[in-house]
């Protein structure tokens, strides 16, 4: 009988442009190309499909984060491979998704600590300049807080990393016992 694999969340938290998208991308293409099959909880999907009635006060953002480490957690349980990609501000309710992963198997915790500035020249959607101009009065960073995680596994910041370097480093937490950063 073959050795099973125990199931794994990869959750990248940080700001919007932060890079969550681009390396969630990169990272899945990587494990389909092995034959890995990958289910990916992207903030944006997520927010269109499981939590569309939600807003971004704090009562909301705690809420999508719970299912969303609900939804890893039954994912997980079965052996397999979630990564969720959301700015999760808020400290306690990642550790509330850790706890519900964590009870069937691996939660490794990537914080994208790329600085405020980079993502806002960055602007991939053009959100910070709405934010700027009072168009999105509530806005991660700007206007409303972000807790950096006090137990990440892995701090990454694309401002300096390539994204080849990134991946490299997600697989070898995900796959092996990587020491945790910070
Ligand atoms: N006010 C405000 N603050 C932050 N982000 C905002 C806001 N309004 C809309 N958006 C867009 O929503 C995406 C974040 O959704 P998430 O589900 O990841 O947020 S959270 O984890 O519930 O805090 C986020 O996606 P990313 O840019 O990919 O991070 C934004 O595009
Ligand atoms: N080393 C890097 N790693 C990840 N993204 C990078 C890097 N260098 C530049 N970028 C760019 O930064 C932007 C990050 O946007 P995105 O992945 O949508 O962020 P988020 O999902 O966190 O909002 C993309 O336009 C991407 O091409």
């Amino acid at each position: 009988m073959s050795e099973k694999r125990p199931g794994v969340t990869v959750f990248l938290t940080g700001l919007s442009g932060a890079g969550k998208s681009t390396i969630t991308d990169a990272l899945v293409a990587e494990l389909a190309a092995e034959g890995r099959p990958v289910t990916v909880l992207d903030g944006d999907v997520v927010r269109a499909h499981l939590s569309s009635e939600l807003s971004f006060s704090k009562e909301h953002r705690d809420l999508n984060i719970r299912r969303i480490g609900w939804v890893a957690g039954e994912v997980v349980k079965h052996g397999g491979t979630v990564v969720v990609a959301a700015i999760a501000p808020y400290e306690a309710a990642r550790e509330e998704a850790r706890a519900l992963v964590e009870e069937h198997g691996r939660f490794v915790l990537v914080h994208l600590s790329t600085p405020l500035e980079v993502c806002e020249d960055r602007d991939v959607k053009g959100l910070y300049a709405k934010a700027r101009a009072g168009e999105i009065p509530v806005f991660t960073g700007l206007s409303d807080p972000y807790e950096p995680p006090a137990r990440a596994e892995l701090v990454i910041d694309t401002s300096v990393t390539p994204l080849a370097e990134s991946v490299a480093r997600i697989r070898s937490a995900m796959d092996g016992a990587a020491p945790p950063a910070g």
